[in-house]
């Protein structure tokens, strides 16, 4: 299988810019992506980085460290369902694709996604969106952005492919908005987490919802 990992590295994660700074946000996507492709890795599977741009243009920490495996980074700076979708139309085997801001995946729960038949195999993302797929269907393309999930699953019953969801917190959880960002220090140990960590980023427990807070 092919394990494509999109990311977008030059002015990341823009939804979170009321508590980062550009650099910040530039290593907290940058540690999301190595976490990603740390767990891809121990699931005896290469990532393929899809970047926008060269990964030394953005960022100033090392991916390749401690991710434990070989990858390759694939340049491609057309907009994401594009990007995505030439890799499909070249592929001869199964495609999965998988977010570079799902800091809590582990090599567990994307088995989990990978195993399970289906022409199309979808982990949707809370609000709407598409996390991780896998794509075994031919003629099958994407369509990210809005209600993505809604809109894959309209794609695949159009050309005919067998589609299965996946119920999963951990892949369901993207790191889009200041709110997600607890749960990283909730449920994960990794990269992303000590990256918050070294960014002054604290629990702060109120009444209700916890959340992170920095002075
Ligand atoms: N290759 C590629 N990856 C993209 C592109 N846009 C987003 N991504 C990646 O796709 C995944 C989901 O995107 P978003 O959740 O919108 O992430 P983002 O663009 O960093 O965040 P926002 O600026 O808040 O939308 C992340 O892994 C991004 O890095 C793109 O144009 N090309
Ligand atoms: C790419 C997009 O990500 P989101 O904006 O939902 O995080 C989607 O899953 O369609």
């Amino acid at each position: 299988m092919q394990v494509v990992v999109p990311f977008a590295g030059r002015t990341p994660k823009s939804r979170l810019e009321a508590v980062l700074s550009l650099e910040e946000r530039r290593d907290f996507a940058r540690a999301m992506l190595a976490d990603v492709c740390g767990a891809v890795v121990a699931t005896g599977n290469s990532p393929t980085v899809l970047a926008t741009a060269p990964l030394s243009e953005t960022t100033v920490t090392s991916l390749e460290a401690g991710t434990g495996g070989e990858y390759r980074v694939e340049i491609d700076d057309r907009p994401l369902s594009p990007a995505v979708n030439a890799l499909l139309e070249a592929a001869d085997e199964p495609v999965a694709i998988v977010m570079a801001d799902l800091a809590l995946a582990t090599p567990v729960t994307l088995e989990g996604l990978f195993e399970i038949n289906g022409d199309v195999v979808i982990a949707p993302g809370r609000g709407g969106g598409t996390n991780a797929m896998v794509v075994r269907h031919p003629s099958f393309r994407v369509d990210y952005h809005g209600a993505s999930y809604l809109d894959h699953r309209q794609g695949a019953r159009g050309v005919g492919a067998t589609l299965e969801t996946v119920d999963s917190f951990r892949l369901a959880t993207d790191i889009d908005e200041p709110a997600d960002m607890v749960e990283v220090w909730l449920h994960s140990d990794s990269r992303s987490k000590a990256t918050l960590e070294a960014q002054g980023f604290h629990l702060e427990t109120t009444e209700g919802r916890v959340r992170l807070a920095r002075d």
